[in-house]
């Protein structure tokens, strides 16, 4: 019986909410935004060497699936777009993040867009096999947006290395506007076990009582 762990906060996640100064931008609005900046940001889909995508391109970045992660599957994302499920996080640093979610969570890296004039980019991930993935980088960015669960990444260029930027609002504390992502695993007490092994920080444990 899968049961749901809610996902833990831990310093490779930043979890944010919209800043309340943040004007709201409907969705259609961001879409035209993304629109328009696909249109003139062909950086989004060319490639420096070789796959985008490939570990070499993406420090963090595991592509041995832990076995011990066989079978995890997003379950609770917060995000209903036109038929799909998708989560955006900003992350102040691509390469702690993606180590958390491949190596930790046993995601795999379905889509990275990079919009050079805008200053950012996108990481897709998600619980989808890659290697039936299609090189072509549009085939791919397509494929990418037909899936699912995926959780967006956004990086703004330069927060990693700004040592003004303390991270974006995580939601653990007030006010909290971000709550959480659930990814459903077999075994919840065996899951967090393993993320104890390997370094990951609680907000709450399974035996830390009610939800918080
Ligand atoms: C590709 C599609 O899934 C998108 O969501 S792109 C949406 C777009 N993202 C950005 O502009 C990223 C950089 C920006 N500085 C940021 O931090 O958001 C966008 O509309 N973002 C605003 C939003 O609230 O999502
Ligand atoms: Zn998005």
């Amino acid at each position: 019986m899968a049961a749901a762990a809610s996902l833990l906060s831990s310093s490779a996640c930043t979890f944010f909410r919209r800043r309340p100064s943040a004007p709201h931008v409907s969705r259609s609005a961001r879409f035209q935004r993304f629109g328009k900046l696909r249109r003139f940001s062909p950086a989004a889909m060319s490639t420096a060497s070789g796959l985008k995508e490939a570990p070499a391109n993406n420090p963090g970045l595991h592509t041995e699936i832990d076995p011990a992660t066989k079978g995890y599957f997003m379950q609770q994302t917060v995000l209903f777009v036109t038929r799909l499920f998708r989560r955006m996080l900003r992350v102040k640093d691509p390469k702690v993040s993606l180590d958390f979610y491949s190596r930790v969570m046993g995601m795999s890296l379905l889509k990275r867009l990079d919009f050079a004039e805008m200053k950012f980019s996108l990481y897709f991930l998600g619980y989808e096999d890659v290697s039936s993935a299609p090189a072509d980088h549009i085939e791919r960015t397509n494929w990418t947006f037909r899936q699912k669960a995926t959780l967006e990444l956004t990086h703004n260029w330069g927060t990693e290395s700004d040592s003004e930027f303390k991270g974006y609002h995580n939601g653990n504390s007030d006010p909290r506007g971000f709550g959480h992502i659930g990814i459903a695993v077999d075994d919840v007490y065996k899951a967090c076990e393993r993320f104890e092994r390997l370094g990951v920080e609680f907000v709450k444990k399974p035996t830390d009582g009610t939800l918080i």
